[in-house]
């Protein structure tokens, strides 16, 4: 199939407030410019900032910042998810919602063919009057939309659903491994609570799913076809699919820092750790988190954010521990270039938290996957990864969510050591599946067909 498509489209894209979003809507976007397609991409300032490197068609994407409005439930200067706590979130979403009239003028005066979204459920009403069709583009696994962002999921609002009603998948739901257990639901909880004015996150996210001309899914057939069905069953509408999308490697280099220190080690040797762009770790976790690093006896590059109530990382290092590792451990507390520290040829283990952009640049990587996930949806995803791809292993964790060094150091050992039977299997597992997202078409022809989905989109009255 070529490349080039005979009508270009101008595509305007909306993300969430949110780096695990803007991403791979920047992915998708310079997969688009590849072909000839204009993007104009709206985005908060200070997400700019840190993404536009990741911008590899200048002359067709233009980014158009926003000024995120500041409201009294924010703390002053927020505007993406990163700034804040997870409970602050649905805060968030009002001031993204106030924005709504500078996207309205820009859209006036440029008149795209499409806007991609996806939080933002009342595009389709600016939209629609303008001639402009809409696409819900969703850059969470499509368990995770298929679990409880569907019609068959009831839900009143103000009557949140209880941990016992989260805990059974709806009617239909088409798989049994990927699933919670136990008091898991508990974190599917905010889903009927409110998430900007008068709307629950379910009702935000299934308006936006039911207005839209076509919903579209990050992710493909051979891996969550039966889910992806599902949901378009659900909404009575086709999912366009628009693939893995990731950036072909190597479009920046490593840090020199890094690539000196991960060079001193054997080829494999060293565990990479990082938990996306807005986890934060409570103290506790993250001294325990270091321990079980340290128990492994293994190289690691830490990369995570100083834990809560602190300003750095080397303020919350258990007593000695910094001694103990030395010239064998290090823990950074900012932003590192993940992609480019997993295809390092010294970096043989990655844990994560699973977030879906994590997950996919996991499973195309030659890492061994230690999983511990954190919101829902990553433990969604960590259970499609363990338990159905069998590609990787999840760290267990008691009863009460805390996750202890033994259980972190066994996972590390168990994928890390050259003769464990799990270490085996989860490598044979991977390198199939590897093969299969590398393959010469795979994400090519999945771009292409989904450029023909819009297309024939656009040919709908
Ligand atoms: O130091 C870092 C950390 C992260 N990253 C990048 O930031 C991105 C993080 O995205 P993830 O989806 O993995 O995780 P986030 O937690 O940031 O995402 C959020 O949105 C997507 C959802 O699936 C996640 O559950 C949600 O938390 C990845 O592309 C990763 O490569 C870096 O480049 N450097
Ligand atoms: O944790 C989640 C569990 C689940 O079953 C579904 C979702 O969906 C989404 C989502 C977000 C936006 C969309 O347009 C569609 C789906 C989730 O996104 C995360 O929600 C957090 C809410 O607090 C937010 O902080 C974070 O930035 C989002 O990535 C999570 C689940």
């Amino acid at each position: 199939m070529s490349e080039e498509t005979n009508s270009k489209f101008h595509i305007a894209m909306f993300p969430w407030f949110a780096v695990g979003h803007i991403t791979p809507f920047l992915h998708l976007s310079n997969e688009l410019a590849k072909r000839g397609h204009k993007i104009s991409f709206f985005l908060p300032r200070k997400a700019l900032i840190l993404l536009e490197n990741l911008n590899l068609h200048p002359n067709l994407i233009t980014f158009h910042p926003l000024t995120v409005p500041s409201i009294t439930t924010l703390p002053p200067g927020t505007e993406t998810a990163s700034d804040i706590p997870i409970s602050d979130t649905p805060s968030l979403a009002v001031a993204m919602d106030l924005t709504r009239r500078q996207l309205e003028v820009s859209l006036q005066a440029m008149r795209p063919d499409f806007i991609f979204y996806d939080t933002a459920h009342w595009i389709p009403q600016v939209a629609r009057p303008l001639g402009i069709r809409t696409v819900c583009y969703n850059v969470v696994s499509a368990a995770a939309i298929a679990i409880v962002l569907v019609p068959a999921r009831e839900v009143t609002p103000g009557k949140p659903l209880t941990e016992e009603e989260l805990g059974k998948p709806p009617v239909g739901y088409p798989s049994n491994t990927v699933v919670l257990r136990g008091n898991e639901a508990r974190s599917l909880i905010f889903i009927s609570l409110p998430f900007g004015d008068n709307i629950t996150f379910h009702g935000r996210t299934t308006t936006a799913m039911r207005e839209c001309d076509a919903i579209a899914m990050r992710t493909c057939r051979e891996i969550e076809g039966d889910l992806c069905a599902y949901i378009s069953n659900q909404y009575g509408k086709p999912v366009f699919l628009t693939g893995p999308v990731l950036p072909e490697p190597a479009m920046e280099t490593l840090d020199e820092k890094w690539a000196e220190w991960l060079s001193r080690f054997e080829p494999g040797s060293v565990v990479f750790c990082a938990f996306g762009s807005q986890h934060v770790l409570e103290k506790g976790q993250f001294q325990e988190l270091l321990r079980g690093f340290e128990s492994t006896g293994l190289p690691f590059l830490i990369a995570l954010r100083p834990p809560i109530g602190t300003n750095s990382v080397e303020e919350a290092f258990p007593e000695g521990f910094e001694e103990r590792v030395r010239g064998r451990g290090v823990v950074h507390g900012g932003w590192v270039q993940q992609p480019l520290i997993l295809s390092h040829p010294s970096v043989g283990c990655f844990v994560n938290h699973c977030g879906f952009g994590s997950m996919w640049e996991s499973l195309l990587g030659d890492c061994q996957i230690v999983m511990v996930p954190h919101l829902a949806d990553q433990i969604l995803n960590t259970r499609l990864l363990a338990n159905e791809l069998k590609v990787g292993v999840e760290v267990e964790r008691e009863e009460s969510g805390w996750f202890s060094k033994e259980s972190l150091c066994r996972a590390i050992e168990s994928v890390m050591y050259e003769k464990s039977e799990v270490g085996l299997l989860v490598k044979k597992n991977h390198a199939k599946w590897r093969e299969v997202l590398v393959s010469p078409n795979f994400m090519t022809d999945y771009i292409n067909r989904f450029i023909q989905n819009l297309q024939e989109l656009q040919m709908k009255n």
